[in-house]
């Protein structure tokens, strides 16, 4: 590697860390979850190339399509480290294939809980080594402009597709495993969770400033459901990140919780330690607010469907969410990942109306 994880570039546009930290900002910062994806050409242009895990497996690669939409969209306020959560179940020793059209697949998903002996906790960092070797990268090559986001799945979301192997509508195996083997499933959300926080770790230490973690499955899950098997994870998570940063003399950085369909336990998500709650577009800002307090960043949470309608009507309506969410506290993005087929130009008109909002 030609590029150490020493000395990086000074940060010129920090409105992301402000905002996550609560300090006041100039301008409310922006990002979009799949910001580099489908809808741009230019990460076709890659993916015609190489597989989609040679793209999150090559340093160059993923430092290429990182960078893209920034090149495209001057008022992106971060940028996010391209790769999947599915990283970690291949580096438990479980095969993930990309098929376009249908996402991704497991040939063997687990179907008994004996074989959670199967999978390979030891060693499970070192081979996610190309994450942080992506990650450094980058972060040179971002020569400071925006933050370098990082990120993983959460433990349950991780454990369903493990189960279904693959995307799953019912998510009835999972929810099967929930019924009968309980003591099976707190064992591979334990195995997850410690996985994940040295992960996380890796990732800040390899340059990452700021951590998102994906518990997307969450609409899957009753209020009950998400007490009892996503959110003692993931406080442990935000705990023992800061534990292990504090070990290794590195650097505190905010995280972010995004529970999709989570907006029945926002009050829970507020007290797991999280400096930000990523909504999705069914949860409504002031009723968010009012329910997770004032010392809390909010995240969201335009509908990605929204970029379907036409520039005007897409600045009317982020300025109209931007005016509801205020400029305290706040990180504008979409409620879930930007879809493929998105217009071009609605990025721009997103983009450029947050900032102009307020
Ligand atoms: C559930 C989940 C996955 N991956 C991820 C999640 C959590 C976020 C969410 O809820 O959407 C996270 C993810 N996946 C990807 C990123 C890259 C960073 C970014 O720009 O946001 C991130 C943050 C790239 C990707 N991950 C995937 C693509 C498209 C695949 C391709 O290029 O062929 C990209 C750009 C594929 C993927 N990966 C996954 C699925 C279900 C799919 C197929 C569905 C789809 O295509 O959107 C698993």
């Amino acid at each position: 590697m030609a590029f150490s994880n020493k000395s990086f570039p000074t940060l010129k546009n920090d409105r992301l860390i402000r905002a996550a930290l609560g300090k006041e900002v100039d301008k409310v910062p922006v990002w979009v979850m799949r910001q580099a994806g489908r809808y741009l050409p230019e990460f076709q242009a890659v993916r015609a190339r190489h597989d989609f895990f040679t793209v999150c497996q090559t340093p160059e690669l993923a430092c290429e399509v990182t960078l893209q939409p920034l090149r495209r969209y001057e008022h992106l306020d971060a940028s996010i480290i391209f790769s999947d959560i599915l990283v970690i179940p291949q580096a438990l020793g479980m095969t993930v294939e990309m098929h376009p059209g249908l996402g991704p697949v497991f040939p063997k998903p687990l179907q008994d809980p004996s074989e959670l002996d199967e999978l390979k906790e030891n060693g499970a960092i070192s081979r996610l080594d190309y994450v942080g070797k992506a990650i450094t990268l980058t972060r040179h090559r971002l020569e400071g402009k925006v933050p370098l986001i990082g990120f993983t799945g959460a433990p349950f979301t991780l454990m369903g597709y493990m189960i279904e192997g693959g995307g799953s509508k019912t998510m009835s195996k999972t929810k099967d495993w929930l019924e009968k083997y309980p003591k099976d499933v707190h064992r591979l959300l334990s195995l997850l969770t410690r996985v994940i926080i040295d992960y996380l770790v890796m990732q800040v230490e390899s340059g990452a400033q700021l951590l998102q973690v994906f518990e997307s499955s969450a609409d899957h899950l009753t209020r009950e459901q998400f007490i009892e098997v996503s959110s003692p994870y993931l406080k442990d998570i935000r705990n023992g990140v800061q534990k292990k940063l504090e070990e290794k003399k590195l650097e505190q950085v905010p995280m972010t919780i995004f529970a999709k369909g989570g907006g029945h336990s926002l009050d829970i998500q507020a007290k797991l330690g999280y400096e930000t709650i990523g909504l999705d577009w069914t949860v409504d800002p002031i009723e968010a607010r009012e329910i997770v307090g004032s010392d809390i960043t909010l995240q969201g949470n335009l509908n990605p469907q929204d970029l379907y309608r036409t520039p005007e009507e897409i600045r009317k309506l982020t300025i109209d969410m931007v005016k509801k969410f205020g400029k305290h506290r706040y990180i504008a993005n979409l409620g879930h990942g930007i879809t493929p087929q998105t217009p071009l130009e609605s990025m721009t008109a997103f983009t450029e109306a947050v900032h102009e909002a307020i």
